[in-house]
């Protein structure tokens, strides 16, 4: 918990020679060892070992927990030894802590915010209790580790890697970040991030530390290294002293190496760190995007990004995929692209394999700015490799395709709402996000319709109306807008350019040739979109045998 200045430079300076408080292999026991070296059969003495291991040691005041005889780890405050929940049957984390019974008490209000933080990269707090000088507090059990023990073990991880870790950090800091007041962390560094290795799982740990923004000042606390130079001041800081540490701590992710080692004494830190100095481990990162997003954290308080845009940057952002949710007949697609933890850019859209091509389908997503214009040739490319994976048809499955394609036709409209579990056998099904939440759950849906369906007479979702000729353009533009799915801003636009062509009715719109309206600076999609509506394309076929 909240800890003196004097305190977190022991603590720190602990870590600084090497001593993180981590038990060594032979206290962890073998599940925790993560040696790798292959496991010898058990003999009697290791037996019974193991068993003196799972003795009870001690349980909680309700009965619930029960403390085994297992030293997980030791830091400067805590002690922790691994337990069973009776009530779930996990194993779980047993943290004590030397404390007056007064400094509990004035834990309380925190304890109650630590028990509702729930995140899936944050370690969850179970309970606690007062008991005989000691606080106890039962935590979520990591099976692998701190982070800093996994770095000094891969030596220098690659960045794959590290971009991985760091999406979850951040994903746990925005998070509390996103409280209001703000959960301040205050003590983000290596040591006190967690790995669970069988999944690859990262969690922020020791939540002790954090504090609701409820003053304006607040005590000194957190270990110097990764320490904003607000927190020395004094003055009162906000969440992104969280942001400052996780960018040492993603400094010491690539090089390797805990920052401001060159120093030997928290009083020398202290000194760089209020003068502005960087670590010098700093020269040794040589990815720009890295070095430009530590920079950023480590830099002015003003200017260092929140969480959730870190996230964002493009060193961490995950190129995007294409996936094919649903096939009709190998011709009709519905393709999804998605961005992985960034489930709101996902974008699923329609694809006629005989009339449509991934050039021109990127080309007019980009248009209509659902997708940024730097991946064109990257998802050109995932949908062309769509296209090349899927089989080539017979003879035979022509004829059933222009069979099934009138049918086809009756219910094309009613696809682009269809959800991928309505996806065909054989189908790939959505990726899923970072966090394992399927990402088209959250995913827009782009109701981009092929060429050919803009076309047809059968597209059906188009108002049938008649608009007289001296009517203004505004309200038929803002229908076709509302049909197709585009917001107030994208009839604007529309109106903006045909306004520009003087184009001030429906009559006007009407007289206007092929040549005409593709000089109108509009998408291929907005003008066949627009020309539907104008020349009431027919409503809704009646249900063939196949929807009824
Ligand atoms: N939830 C957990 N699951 C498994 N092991 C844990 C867990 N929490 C702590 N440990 C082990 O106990 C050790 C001590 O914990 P921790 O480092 O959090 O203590 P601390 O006193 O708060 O340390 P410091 O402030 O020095 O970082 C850790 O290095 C780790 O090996």
């Amino acid at each position: 918990m909240a800890q003196p200045m004097q305190h977190a430079r022991q603590n720190s300076m602990q870590g600084s020679e090497g001593n993180t408080g981590v038990m060594s292999p032979e206290l962890y026991g073998s599940p925790y060892g993560g040696s790798g070296d292959p496991v010898p059969p058990m003999s009697l003495n290791q037996q019974d070992s193991r068993d003196d291991l799972e003795r009870v040691m001690e349980t909680s005041p309700n009965a619930r927990y029960a403390k085994l005889n297992q030293l997980l780890g030791k830091g400067a405050y805590k002690v922790v030894y691994k337990a069973i929940d009776r009530e779930e049957g996990y194993e779980v984390a047993w943290n004590t802590c030397q404390t007056t019974k007064a400094e509990f008490m004035e834990l309380s209000e925190e304890i109650e915010i630590l028990k509702r933080v729930r995140h899936p990269n944050i370690i969850q707090f179970h309970d606690c209790w007062y008991n005989n000088m000691e606080f106890v507090f039962i935590t979520e059990l990591m099976t692998s580790g701190t982070l800093r023990e996994y770095i000094r073990k891969l030596q220098i991880p690659n960045l794959k890697i590290v971009k991985r870790w760091a999406r979850q950090i951040l994903k746990g800091l925005s998070y509390l970040h996103s409280h209001d007041p703000p959960i301040i962390h205050r003590d983000i560094k290596c040591d006190n991030i967690f790995i669970n290795g069988a999944h690859g799982e990262v969690k922020i740990g020791d939540m002790g530390t954090a504090k609701m923004k409820l003053g304006k000042k607040y005590t000194v606390i957190g270990t110097p290294e990764f320490m904003a130079p607000e927190m020395y001041e004094e003055k009162g800081y906000s969440e992104k002293v969280d942001i400052y540490a996780f960018g040492m701590a993603l400094l010491e992710m690539v090089t390797g190496e805990y920052p401001y080692n060159e120093c030997k004494n928290a009083a020398q830190i202290y000194k760089k760190v209020t003068q502005g100095i960087k670590p010098e481990c700093l020269s040794r990162v040589t990815d720009p995007e890295v070095l430009d997003l530590i920079n950023n954290c480590i830099g002015n308080e003003h200017d260092r990004l929140s969480a959730q845009e870190i996230i964002e940057h493009p060193f961490l952002a995950l190129e995007p995929e294409v996936v094919l949710v649903m096939t009709e007949n190998k011709t009709h697609l519905t393709m999804q692209v998605v961005f992985k933890g960034m489930d709101k850019l996902s974008v699923k859209f329609e694809f006629n394999v005989d009339t449509d091509t991934a050039e021109e389908v990127v080309n007019e997503m980009i248009q209509e700015q659902v997708l940024p214009a730097k991946y064109q040739h990257l998802i050109t490319g995932e949908i062309n490799r769509i296209l090349r994976e899927m089989n080539k048809p017979s003879p035979d499955e022509d004829k059933n395709r222009e069979e099934s394609r009138q049918g086809w036709a009756t219910r094309s409209n009613s696809m682009s709402q269809n959800t991928p579990q309505d996806a065909e056998p054989g189908t790939r099904p959505p990726q899923q996000a970072d966090d394992g939440t399927p990402s088209s759950e959250s995913a827009p849906l782009l109701r981009k319709v092929s060429l050919q369906e803009a076309r047809s007479e059968d597209f059906v979702d188009f108002p049938h109306k008649e608009y007289a000729d001296d009517r203004p353009i505004e309200e038929m533009v803002m229908d076709t807008a509302i049909a197709t799915n585009r917001g107030v801003e994208k009839a604007n636009e529309w109106l903006a350019k045909l306004k520009a062509q003087d184009i001030m009715t429906v009559g006007d719109m009407r007289e206007l040739h092929d040549e005409d309206w593709s000089s109108l600076g509009l998408t291929v999609f907005a003008s066949r979109a627009l020309k539907n509506v104008l020349y009431g394309k027919p409503a809704r076929p009646a249900p063939t045998n196949r929807e009824s």
